[in-house]
Formats: structure tokens, C-alpha cells, sequence
């Protein structure tokens, strides 16, 4: 039987990965290969890639897996019921067109986008199910909820900073997660977090404007993902904290939100949709 063939009369919904080989990549398709829920339709890699034309499962070192690695985007994505994306906004704005086309389901984990960008993205989330989330794991969506109470709670004399920590690989700050705290924290102010947000300090700052957020980026090492958001004001600080300590807690989110979009209808969607904490 054909790939399509399979799809067609396939029970499972069929999931392609794009960035195949990378972290986030590899840990998805593994997840998803594992699962009894999902089925792997598509591996893609760009063009020029040493695993295209690979099966996936022996690129990653392991058993065949019955999927080649492919630069041919069209005819793998026509082939999903849903295309998980964590690559660069580049990368993610073509697969958006592409799954757009496709009316498949896109689940994007990608991070680093400009506001043209996500303009971009809205106009494909008017022709099939967008979820998107800077962070994809139940802690952190929990904790997005608790910052904007304790945000609502607290006056403008408790200062709030958000602080991140990531491995050395990473390109973007301040991270997708760090952006969803301090959205949530300006929404429990009742402000956009535009107007209140202070980029990374240096130099002669001048002394702390009350009311702002402020943000700061450590890089180094494998760290896979840490936050706090502090909360400080004079003789005492809260500080609400996670941790990832393995990035199978983002894709296992992500699957669950390829599944979860199946029965969705065109529109833009997130981790708290996903996980009914709206
Ligand atoms: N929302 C969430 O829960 C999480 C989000 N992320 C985000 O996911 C993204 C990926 O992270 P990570 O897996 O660590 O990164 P990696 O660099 O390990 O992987 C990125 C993959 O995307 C591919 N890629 C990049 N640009 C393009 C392009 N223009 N066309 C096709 N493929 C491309 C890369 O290929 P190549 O190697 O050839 O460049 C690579 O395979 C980041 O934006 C990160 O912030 C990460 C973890 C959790
Ligand atoms: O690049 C990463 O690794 C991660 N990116 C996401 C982010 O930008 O917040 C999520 C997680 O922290 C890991």
C-alpha cells in the first residue's frame, strides 16, 4: 500500500516533523513513534541536508522506521492530518502557507517570531487550525496562570522581572516562555506587555521605572529551560520558578495538541486551549 493509501484508510491521524534532525525534532519523532495515539507520515529536513533520502529512525541511530527524510515539503505535508514545526520563523512561516493548503492541523513550537511574522501566521490560521505556544509543557502553562493572578494581586510597587536560562545552541531571546510570563504579568496589570516591557539592561540604565518588566537572558551550557518570574518589592520577593529538565515534556505537549486540533475548525489556538486552562 502507498503512503497516501495508508492515510486514507489509516485510523491514526499522521503526523509530519519538520527539523527533523533537530533536538526538538528528533525528541518528537522518537515520541511519536512510541505512541499508539499518532502515526509518523513525513520527516522533513531542508534541502542539502546529509539525512535526506535517510530513513529517520536509522538517521537518529536506531531501527528503521519506514519514513525517509525528505526536502519535499508539498508532498509530505499533503500527506498529514498535522505538521509539527519547531524550526526558525522562517522556516515556520513556509510550512504555515503549505499546511494552510493542506487544511492540516500546524503546531508550532518555533520562537523568535516579529509581529510581521505572527501577522503572517494569522492569515494562515484563517484556512486551518493554528496552536501556537512558546512553551508547550503543562508546568509552564500552569505557572502563565498564577503569574497573571499574582501580577493582579500585587501593586506597582512590586517590581516584576523575568529571568531565563538556556543552553548555548540558542538563538532568540528573550525566550518564547519568558515573552508568555510577561504577557501574563502585564494582562494581570491590566496593560499590554508593549507598553510596559524593558528590554536587557546596560550601561548607565538610570534607576528602575516603576510598573515595567523587565527581562534577562543567561545562555550556556545544555540547560534545557529555566524561568523565574520575581516579584520584589521593599523587604521581601516572590519568586515563581520552573524548570525543564527534559525536552520530552515540550513535545509530549506538542503531540497532544496535534490531537487535540483534529476535530478544530480554522483559527489560532494555544497550549491553554489545548489543556482547557482557559
Ligand atoms: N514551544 C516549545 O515548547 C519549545 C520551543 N522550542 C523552539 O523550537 C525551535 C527549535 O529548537 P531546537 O530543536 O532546540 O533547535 P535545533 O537547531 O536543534 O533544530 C532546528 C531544526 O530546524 C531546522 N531548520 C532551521 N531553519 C530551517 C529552515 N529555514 N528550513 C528548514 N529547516 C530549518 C534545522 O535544520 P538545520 O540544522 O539544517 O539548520 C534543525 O533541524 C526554537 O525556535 C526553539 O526556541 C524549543 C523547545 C521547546
Ligand atoms: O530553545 C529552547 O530550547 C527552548 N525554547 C522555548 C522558549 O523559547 O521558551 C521553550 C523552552 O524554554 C526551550
Amino acid at each position: 500500500m502507498s503512503d497516501v493509501e495508508q492515510t486514507a484508510t489509516g485510523d491514526l491521524p499522521g503526523i509530519v516533523v519538520t527539523g527533523a534532525s533537530g533536538r526538538m525534532g528528533q525528541m518528537l519523532i522518537r515520541l511519536i513513534l512510541e505512541s499508539d495515539q499518532a502515526r509518523l507520515v513525513g520527516a522533513l529536513e531542508r534541502t542539502g541536508h546529509d539525512w535526506i533520502g535517510r530513513d529517520i529512525g536509522e538517521a537518529m541511530g536506531g531501527q528503521p522506521a519506514g519514513v525517509q527524510v525528505t526536502d519535499d515539503a508539498v508532498s509530505a505535508i499533503a500527506r498529514a492530518q498535522a505538521v509539527i514545526d519547531f524550526t526558525a520563523p522562517a522556516a515556520t512561516l513556509g510550512f504555515a502557507e503549505l499546511t494552510a493548503q493542506a487544511r492540516a492541523v500546524h503546531v508550532i513550537g518555533t520562537t523568535g517570531f516579529e509581529d510581521a511574522d505572527l501577522a503572517q501566521l494569522a492569515a494562515a490560521g484563517r484556512h486551518a487550525p493554528i496552536i501556537r505556544a512558546g512553551n508547550m509543557s503543562l508546568g509552564v502553562n500552569l505557572l502563565v496562570g498564577l503569574t497573571r493572578k499574582v501580577a493582579a494581586a500585587l501593586g506597582e510597587d512590586w517590581d516584576i522581572e523575568v529571568v531565563e536560562a538556556h543552553h548555548r545552541h540558542k538563538v532568540d531571546a528573550p525566550s518564547g516562555t519568558a515573552l508568555m510570563l510577561g504577557e501574563a504579568a502585564a494582562e494581570g496589570r491590566g496593560a499590554a506587555l508593549a507598553d510596559l516591557r524593558t528590554p536587557a539592561r546596560e550601561g548607565i540604565t538610570g534607576a528602575r521605572e516603576a510598573g515595567t518588566i523587565g527581562f534577562s537572558a543567561i545562555r550556556g551550557g545544555d540547560v534545557v529551560g529555566e524561568h523565574d518570574v520575581i516579584f520584589a518589592t521593599e523587604g521581601e520577593r516572590v519568586v515563581l520558578r520552573h524548570l525543564a529538565t527534559d525536552r520530552a515534556i515540550f513535545a509530549r505537549g506538542a503531540i497532544r495538541a496535534a490531537l487535540w486540533g483534529q476535530d478544530k475548525g480554522p483559527g489560532e489556538y494555544d497550549m491553554a486551549d489545548v489543556l482547557g486552562l482557559n
